[in-house]
């Protein structure tokens, strides 16, 4: 009867579009306020199609064709109608964004975020966005980019986008990463924060002086090995912040030492391009979902099995340090053992990456502005006339050409896309509403960069524009919407520890050594290659000539 009733071709071939169509328009509805897990939809698609061809072999709706020819029609018809419904909506006038200006391929897909993203110059993209468009743009099929104060409420009660969600959806609590509940990221929190209250905090500055003094003693060592006498200041900052980082996370079981040793597993690099990659292509989460099914992303996993290994020495460990790490705290607040290596890595690749590009930053910048690094030296000079004398961090915290370098380089180099969900009920700011499941974020360089938070000349960088006297009567220094450490329950817990690390090693470096670009260093092409992609990529080396001060006894440091 089957057979009988669809024995035509042509009108077989109608009906199995119908259907297709049918199917299309149903995907449409049901996936519309949905995240979809990239992986879970392939999949399913592949055993739908593979089922359909079985089907058609058995029981074929045009047998003059055979499976292939029904199966591509069905899915390709199929694959048409969810594609052109779901692009023609996104930039119909019943979007809820319908009224929101933005790129024209930015509405119709977040693969547009992923590029922009992928480019390392999105903080620029925004800002050029916001010069055309005003402060609402809308950068993705769900994206608003916001330039303005007002939105740093957005911060204050909501939650982080799927874009955060952990890759592989292993259903891992780890700091950082997007929960399924606000009270599941608020636990994992209170388990931390024992580990950045006062207290503890200083019984973290014996470790990070001494592995400070190793930054100095290895860039001497590095200097004198270098025909030229240059170093690689970017590569040394970052191997003492991951070997800092591995100290106060797993104590005596850190195996990274990369200072002596070296990287030459390029844990440094791969952290990187890991946090790049994520950065980038959580934007359409999809796909993260697909690629991280693929040995593309093998960098990614390769940092998991490094933190595995540490955590369980760690915690097998009966030899701990003078100071409480970090797992004796995440230990003690019975995590479990999974949970413990992704935290590990959220704590060595969130407490590394910044500090270290901000500290070796810090020193570029006032490399390429030769009157703040007199500036910078005469302060630390008079402050610390023995450059081997022991620093109290009290001390660094008071001197306003010193933190007036840090906060500067802050504001120019900082500037992620912290997206967060707008909740039910929708959310008004400057008298804009977005809708319930919008992703926005505060668009971090447009409003760093303004003169209306940032007066006189925001492009620039002056530090002085930190201290009480600024650079004037007319001085505006808005610190409130410095998005460095971000805002709200998912604020940076590090911010007072990066501080002292930055305040520690740059006052250390200058006491330490005369410093100076390596001749023929290219400072503008140097910042040009910086791509920022939640971490600084440096695709051009910051080479630095040094030579060790008059007073600098590398023997005889105290700590
Ligand atoms: C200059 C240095 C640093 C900068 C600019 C920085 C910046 C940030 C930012 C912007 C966030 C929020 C990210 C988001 O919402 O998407 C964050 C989160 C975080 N940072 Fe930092 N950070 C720095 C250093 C550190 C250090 C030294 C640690 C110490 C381990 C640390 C630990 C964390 C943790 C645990 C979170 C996640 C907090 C949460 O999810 O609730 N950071 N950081």
């Amino acid at each position: 009867m089957y057979h009988t009733l669809l024995s035509s071709d042509p009108m077989n071939c109608s009906t199995l579009s119908a259907s297709a169509i049918a199917a299309g328009l149903v995907t449409c509805v049901a996936c519309r306020d949905r995240s979809i897990r990239g992986d879970y939809a392939a999949l399913a698609f592949a055993c739908t199609v593979s089922a359909m061809y079985w089907l058609f072999g058995k029981y074929p709706m045009m047998p003059d064709s055979g499976p292939t020819i029904s199966t591509t029609i069905v899915v390709s018809v199929y694959a048409l109608t969810t594609l052109l419904v779901t692009l023609l909506y996104r930039i119909s006038p019943w979007h809820p964004l319908a009224s929101y200006p933005g790129p024209f391929a930015a509405k119709l897909t977040s693969l547009w975020l992923v590029y922009i993203s992928s480019t390392g110059k999105r903080c620029q993209a925004l800002e050029e966005l916001h010069n055309r468009y005003g402060p609402f743009v809308r950068i993705g099929p769900k994206h608003m980019s916001i330039n303005s104060a007002s939105a740093v409420s957005l911060y204050l009660n909501t939650e982080k986008s799927e874009a955060y969600r952990y890759p592989g959806h292993n259903g891992v609590v780890a700091l950082f990463f997007k929960q399924d509940t606000p009270e599941l990221h608020r636990g994992r929190k209170r388990a931390w924060q024992g580990f950045f209250t006062p207290t503890s905090i200083a019984s973290l500055i014996q470790p990070l002086a001494r592995r400070t003094w190793e930054l100095v003693e290895t860039l001497d060592r590095r200097q004198a090995q270098d025909p030229q006498g240059v170093i690689d200041l970017a590569e040394a900052t970052n191997q003492w912040s991951h070997d800092y980082m591995g100290d106060i996370v797993f104590g005596g079981c850190n195996a990274l030492d990369l200072m002596k040793n070296g990287d030459p597993h390029r844990i440094v690099d791969t952290g990187k391009e890991a946090a790049g990659l994520f950065d980038s292509i959580s934007h359409a989460q999809w796909l993260l979902d697909i690629l991280w099914r693929i040995p593309a992303t093998e960098n990614m996993h390769s940092l998991e099995s490094l933190a595995a290994q540490m955590t369980r020495a760690r915690v097998k460990s009966k030899d701990l340090p003078e100071f409480r790490d970090l797992t004796s705290y995440l230990l003690e607040a019975e995590i479990p053992q999974n949970e413990l290596e992704a935290d590990s890595i959220v704590a060595i690749m969130g407490g590394s990456d910044s500090t270290s590009a901000i500290l070796a930053l810090s020193v570029y910048r006032i490399l390429a502005h030769r009157s703040y690094y007199d500036l910078l030296r005469q302060e630390l000079f008079e402050a610390f006339p023995d450059p081997m004398a022991h620093i109290e961090m009290d001390e660094l915290a008071s001197l306003p050409i010193l933190n007036g370098v840090i906060n500067e380089t802050l504001r120019l180099y900082s500037s992620d896309f912290n997206g967060r969900i707008v909740p039910d009920g929708g959310m008004v700011i400057d008298g804009k509403f977005l809708p319930r499941g919008t992703i926005a974020a505060l668009a971090a360089r447009a409003i760093q960069m303004s003169p209306e938070h940032f007066f006189p000349a925001p492009e620039e960088f002056r530090p002085e524009r930190w201290s009480p006297q600024g650079l004037g009567p007319a001085t505006v220094t808005n610190k409130a919407v410095l998005t460095s450490f971000s805002f709200g329950p998912h604020y940076c817990m590090g911010k007072a520890l990066a501080y002292h690390q930055m305040r520690y090693a740059l006052t250390r470096l200058i006491l330490a050594f005369d410093m100076d670009f390596e001749k023929g260093f290219d400072p503008e092409a140097f910042n040009d290659g910086l791509l920022n992609m939640r971490t600084v990529l440096m695709t051009k080396k910051l080479r630095v000539s040094i030579k060790r001060r008059p007073g600098v006894d590398l023997e005889k440091h105290v700590i």
